[in-house]
């Protein structure tokens, strides 16, 4: 048995059987809501073992709150990640914590995100999102939200990091790329799921068969982007891109390997932006669900704003929109679109007083569960209220994961969705269709799926309501509520 935990077992859902264990009780398709609908009473801790692989979820704050504790534990891979590795390799997010290669791209990516680096990508963010807003006004009004978040999400990390545009907004055509990539991520969760089976490793080399066309594209796709930069006129530049290629790390003098650089711009390019479009479509998902929180983000932007629909924020304006982030760090609460992480101890130790546990075995935390914990949350832990006042053990509240395996790029996707959350209400009347019921796709992420609003263009004050008079408050750097540090 894999992740054998000293051969305790933890609850589990009814009807284990001899072979198969507790594959019935799994929905491969929506793995994150099936244990949410079903199995929500097994506990703070439970297990479901599918063949030889023992999955133990954690859905408890102070239990998760426990495994957060850098001295204690450590990012484990679960098999998800290890399933990606055939395409993503040692690149940030799938690197085991002892490849020499995670240091030193972390190292030497750090810079990417500082504030200077911020600023530098504010206008290719803003300018990303008019390319967007000239599509919709050349619409009917009706938005495919998660598809267009997607989208603009996609083309700005794509033009930031790597100069590398995916014509989202000129063809109703999807790029090539981005089938191929999904072609990979689907075959990576399949990977992960089907390791533990006898004959797993015959069973993942046919499929890397059956998809070698999708998967060679995607290679040579990122091998392109590396060659017209190192071709370019003009080599150089300190977006992610440019760092990798010319810069050495500051203390060893080593630098990233050609295949390494491969591996890290798929990582990025998919890290950065599915998780934030689902971020935003959630958002937008509950704004349009709860017209009084709506009103109150409306009314956010007008004062910051002013009375131009067109307005774009300032660099420094983003962090003002308080209002807006707290619309956004509740819609993470309630559905944090990267679902989970996993654990390990640093060395043989006791998980919450009681259980064994060895380096070799590791546990998910489960976010959507531990993040609505009752015991924490209050009995409406379910309910969305961006005005709840974050309780006693809100830390346990990671949706960008935690320690030094935290997510590198959560300034970025803060400070891109506050900016388009921002933009787009000021811009646009939104209404929603009362009779949509919210379902969620699950790939890696989680993402409303045919999720539509129909936007109509607001009008300048002078032809319509007149809108409240821009806000002088000094800009003060928000908080995160997960770190307590300064965005932005
Ligand atoms: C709302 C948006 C986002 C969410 C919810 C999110 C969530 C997360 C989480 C939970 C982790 C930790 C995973 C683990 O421990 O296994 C992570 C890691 C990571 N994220 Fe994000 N992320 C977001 C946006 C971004 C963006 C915009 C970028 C890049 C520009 C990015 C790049 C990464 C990378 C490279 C890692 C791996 C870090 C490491 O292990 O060193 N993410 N993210």
């Amino acid at each position: 048995m894999r992740n054998a935990w000293s051969g305790h077992t933890f609850p589990h859902p009814p009807g284990r059987r001899r072979w198969m264990k507790d594959a019935h009780s799994m929905d491969p398709e929506r793995p994150v809501q099936h244990i949410l609908e079903h199995h929500r009473d097994l506990g703070p801790i439970f297990e479901i073992v599918v063949f030889g692989q023992k999955f133990v979820f954690v859905a408890d704050a102070e239990l998760a709150a426990e495994l957060n504790d850098e001295k204690r534990f450590v990012k484990a891979n679960s098999p998800a990640l290890e399933g990606l590795r055939g395409i993503a390799g040692d690149g940030l997010f799938t690197a085991r914590n002892d490849e020499p290669n995670w240091q030193l791209a972390h190292d030497l990516l750090v810079p990417a995100f500082t504030k200077q680096a911020m600023q530098r990508y504010h206008p290719v963010m803003a300018e990303t999102l008019d390319e967007l807003f000239v599509v919709w006004d050349s619409g009917d009004g009706r938005v495919d939200v998660g598809g267009d978040m997607t989208r603009l999400t996609l083309e700005t990390i794509g033009r930031t990091g790597f100069s590398q545009a995916f014509g989202s907004f000129t063809t109703d055509e999807v790029h090539p790329f981005v089938e191929g990539m999904v072609t990979a991520l689907t075959l990576g969760r399949r990977k992960g799921v089907i390791g533990a089976l006898p004959g797993a490793r015959i069973l993942e080399r046919r499929l890397d068969r059956r998809h070698a066309d999708q998967l060679d594209y995607v290679r040579g796709f990122l091998d392109d982007i590396v060659r017209s930069r190192r071709t370019a006129a003009t080599t150089g530049g300190d977006d992610l891109l440019g760092i990798m290629l010319d810069q050495a790390h500051p203390v060893t003098g080593q630098r990233l390997s050609d295949e390494n650089i491969r591996y890290q711009i798929l990582t990025f390019l998919v890290a950065g932006h599915e998780t934030t479009s689902g971020a935003l479509s959630f958002a937008f998902y509950y704004l349009v669900r709860h017209p009084d929180v709506l009103a109150k983000a409306v009314a956010e932007t007008d004062a910051i704003l002013g009375d131009d629909p067109d307005a774009t924020p300032s660099y420094e304006q983003v962090p003002r929109f308080r209002y807006l982030r707290k619309v956004l760090d509740e819609a993470l609460r309630l559905w944090p679109t990267a679902p989970g992480y996993a654990r390990s101890p640093r060395e043989a130790t006791t998980l919450g007083g009681r259980w064994t546990m060895t380096p070799d075995d590791w546990a998910l935390v489960l976010l959507p569960l531990v993040q609505r914990d009752p015991a924490v949350w209050g009995e409406d832990a379910d309910v969305f209220d961006p005005d709840r006042t974050r309780p006693r053990l809100a830390s346990t509240a990671k949706p960008f994961g935690t320690g030094e395996r935290a997510c590198i790029g959560r300034q970025f996707a803060v400070h891109e969705a506050t900016m388009a959350l921002a933009r787009i209400l000021h811009r646009y009347d939104i209404a929603g269709d009362a009779s949509y019921e919210l379902t969620i796709n699950e790939r890696l992420t989680l993402m409303p799926e045919d999720f539509h609003v129909t936007l109509t263009r607001r009008r300048p004050a002078t032809g319509g309501t007149p809108l409240p008079a821009v806000e002088d408050a000094p800009a003060a750097a928000a908080v995160c509520p997960y770190t307590g540090s300064t965005s932005g």
